[in-house]
């Protein structure tokens, strides 16, 4: 290696995990040398503002405010992109990669928004683009997908994939803490977003799980595909009402292969994919019912390799910068020896089911009066939208019951207009608890 060209990388962006990728490239530089065949220098660090704070020492000849500058420059050979969000950072890295360098950026939010526009310039620039980060941050869950299952048949992934949602509800169930208290918790932590709406609302996870559903797939699943819903409305009562039934609530991504029923020219269906994000009950004796904190975890299920579970920090400067780095290290040694990896695979061209129409099991938590036929009147109600009942618990309370009940595999179109045919009726007080089942083995 002694006497090999160093390669150059511009760093984009210094915060949270930028500093650490900053910190890491010098700790470990020699390691990263022998690995790659060649040292692995650092030509500028691109930041917003010349004199902020930083949790990284970095030489002041190195620190620029202009990124675009940085990226054109002739001796950059490589470029990490952590800024996030949309622009500058698509622009920065499309001028990257028409500058002949390799990519690799932790930004879930730009590749499940427009991840084709930059495939096409990486193929184009004959470059390497990666991104183990930007899906459950430390853990390997991208290459396993794009690499090592590329013989196999995936047909189902579910996740936790965002840290800060699992660290809240994780407080909520463990210590019955505030949502807002264990939100400001996770950000103290490094966990959340610049803006906490997209961890909350399930931004995060539906990019994320567009990322998934692309690479798991082998097709085009943007984050405008996934059917999302966040935590905010989720309640202690909810909470409570999991661990009555020996579940807990956690907010998963779901990705799956699904029948659509469409056929193509006579033959048979080609399946389709469903894309979701939603808290859902998931029995407490389900691996993914003990990921707590801010711990992330993939199930991944393919038709070979049966069942996989990755497991690890989905987040926090340190462990997305070690995916970072992994990704630095393997597009340092092909941009060193003209070669690229693995790039888009997106041949299957999959419908993608609209969320009424995919099945799901429902957990209702009803108050209704306590009198002759209300549970009939109910089991009704469930019966009129074609819903099939699998369990009811009830519980008196003086003059009032709450009626539980858990539902066999319906579509969501039929449970939703079940629920909403419910908070009509008279003898109906109150829907306290609609809440999506997963995990079980129906
Ligand atoms: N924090 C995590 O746990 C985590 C985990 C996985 C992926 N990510 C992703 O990593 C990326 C960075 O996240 P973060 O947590 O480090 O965010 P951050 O807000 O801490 O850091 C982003 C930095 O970019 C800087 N910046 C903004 N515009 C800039 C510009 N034009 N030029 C140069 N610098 C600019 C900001 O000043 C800030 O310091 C995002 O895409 C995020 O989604 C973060
Ligand atoms: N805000 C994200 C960071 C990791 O992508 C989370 O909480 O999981
Ligand atoms: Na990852």
């Amino acid at each position: 290696m002694e006497g090999q060209k160093p390669l150059k990388v511009a760093v984009l962006g210094c915060g949270v995990v930028g500093s650490q990728v900053v910190r890491l490239l010098d700790e470990q530089a020699g390691d990263i040398a022998a690995r790659v065949g060649a040292p692995v220098e650092i030509a500028g660090v691109a930041v917003r503002r010349l004199d902020a704070p930083r949790d990284v020492d970095v030489p002041s000849d190195l620190l620029t405010t202009d990124a675009l500058g940085l990226v054109s420059r002739d001796d950059v050979d490589l470029v990490v992109e952590v800024i996030g969000g949309i622009e500058p950072a698509r622009s920065l890295i499309l001028a990257a990669l028409e500058n002949g360098a390799s990519v690799v950026t932790a930004n879930k939010a730009l590749l499940a928004e427009d991840g084709p526009t930059l495939y096409e310039a990486a193929e184009k620039a004959g470059r390497d683009l990666y991104f183990e980060a930007a899906v459950a941050g430390a853990i390997p869950i991208l290459r396993p997908l794009r690499e090592s299952l590329a013989g196999d048949k995936v047909t189902r992934v579910l996740g936790i994939v965002n840290g800060t949602t699992n660290y809240i509800l994780d407080k909520m169930d463990t210590q019955g803490a505030g949502f807002e208290e264990a939100l400001e918790e996770a950000q103290a932590l490094g966990y959340a977003e610049a803006d906490p709406t997209a961890d909350v609302e399930g931004f995060d996870a539906a990019a994320k799980a567009a990322i998934l559903a692309s690479l798991a797939f082998h097709s085009r699943v943007t984050a405008a595909d996934v059917h999302r819903e966040g935590i905010s409305d989720v309640t202690s009562g909810d909470v409570r009402s999991a661990t009555d039934m020996g579940s807990v609530v956690k907010l998963l991504a779901i990705a799956e292969l699904v029948s659509t029923g469409s056929t193509t020219g006579g033959g048979p269906a080609e399946p389709g994919v469903s894309v979701r994000v939603h808290p859902a009950m998931i029995p407490r004796t389900h691996p993914l019912a003990s990921v707590r904190e801010a711990f992330n975890a993939v199930f991944v299920e393919s038709e070979a390799a049966g069942q996989l579970m990755f497991y690890g920090p989905g987040a926090g400067g340190a462990p997305t910068a070690s995916a970072v780095l992994g990704d630095l290290v393997t597009v340092a040694r092909n941009h060193r020896q003209g070669t690229r990896g693995v790039g888009e695979s997106a041949y299957a061209d999959r419908a993608v089911l609209p969320m009424g129409e995919t099945r799901t099991r429902y957990h209702v938590a009803i108050d209704v009066d306590d009198r002759a036929g209300v549970l009939a009147a109910v089991a009704t109600a469930f019966a009129t939208h074609g819903v099939s009942i699998q369990t009811v618990r009830q519980e008196g309370r003086g003059d009032d019951a709450q009626l539980v009940v858990v539902s066999h595999e319906a579509t969501d179109a039929q449970l939703s207009a079940t629920v909403a045919e419910l908070r009509d009726m008279d003898i109906v007080h109150d829907v306290t608890s609609v809440m999506r089942v997963e995990g079980t083995d129906e």
